[in-house]
């Protein structure tokens, strides 16, 4: 595989969280000499790769032109709100052909086009557990994406997890509000069992402790067995017994619950494109 230059834009959490995962997998084809990073508060990921050899660069430097001659992919991952400020200040540097990866929530395929007129663009939709190699990640290729480039995107989304290729933007937003958000629907929920165990009397000093590690617990089941979600749930309800009683209060509220938490995610990242 030929080594290649890299560039991301805004290493934070997410930033951080891949280009943290290229490194430590010799399969990205990422090396931290031909990484270079844009953000003037990089993460803790991203502070550590600079440590380890890749570049930090100033966008506004009078020889970035010089830098960004050889960058043939880049990641975008600043806010979504920061884009209109720096997407002007590196376009016109980058290579014509260079592939643009965005994983910014509710930035539209249209204006990433308009951004980068002389690039070609992914948009894909990571999210947290990526960053454990646990994610999952959907994207979706812009006319003019080469299949070598659709396969550099899966090879260093892959870094995070699971990656499938989706043929609609609309999808990458429907995701966005399934999988890209979700992570914080499950820690919610453990932030709600915690304070509903301290409610029935368990002390606060182990209360987090057991939420955390059901939910953990129950997620690494979900992962290694071969019954579906469904079948578990059935194996942990007796008839007539303490969990039948509690899902019986829990399963009609759930499901219209998740569907407007959905639906509130999916409307806000139509509007987050609309600006
Ligand atoms: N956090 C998540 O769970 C997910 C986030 N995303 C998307 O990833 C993007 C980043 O989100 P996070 O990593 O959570 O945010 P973050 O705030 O942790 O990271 C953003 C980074 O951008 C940097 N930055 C700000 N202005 C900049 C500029 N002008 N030039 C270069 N860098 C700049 C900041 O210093 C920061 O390090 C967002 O667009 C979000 O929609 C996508 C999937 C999941
Ligand atoms: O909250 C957000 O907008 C981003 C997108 C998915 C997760 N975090």
């Amino acid at each position: 595989m030929t080594v290649e230059h890299y560039l991301v834009i805004g290493a934070g959490r997410m930033g951080g969280a891949l280009l943290k995962g290229w490194l430590a997998d010799p399969v990205s084809g990422v090396v931290a000499d031909r990484l270079m990073i844009i953000d003037p508060h990089p993460g803790d990921d991203a502070r550590n790769a600079i440590t380890s050899g890749a570049v930090h660069l100033d966008a506004t430097a009078s020889d970035i032109g010089k830098k960004l001659a050889k960058v043939q992919t880049i990641l975008l991952a600043i806010k979504p709100q920061g884009f209109a400020e720096i997407a002007p200040i590196i376009a016109p540097h980058l290579p014509q052909g260079a592939l643009v990866i965005s994983i910014l929530a509710g930035t539209a395929m249209d204006s990433l086009r308009r951004a980068f007129p002389n690039q070609h663009v992914i948009r894909a939709m990571p999210n947290t557990p990526a960053a454990i190699g646990a994610g999952i990640t959907a994207f979706t290729c812009d006319n003019g994406v080469s299949e070598r480039q659709q396969r550099t995107a899966e090879r260093l989304l892959k870094a995070g997890g699971t990656v499938h290729a989706v043929d609609s933007e609309h999808l990458i937003d429907v995701v966005t509000a399934v999988s890209g958000s979700g992570p914080a629907y499950v820690f919610h929920m453990v932030e709600a069992l915690e304070a509903a165990a301290i409610k029935i009397g368990l002390p606060e000093t182990i209360a987090g402790d057991f939420a955390r590690q059901t939910i953990v617990g129950a997620g690494a089941l979900l992962d290694r067995s071969s019954l579906s979600a469904s079948e578990l749930r059935q194996a942990v309800t007796s008839p007539g017994g303490t969990t039948q009683a509690a899902l019986d209060v829990l399963m009609p509220e759930l499901p219209p619950i998740m569907r407007e938490t959905v639906k509130a995610a999916l409307k806000r990242a139509k509007e987050l494109a609309e600006k």
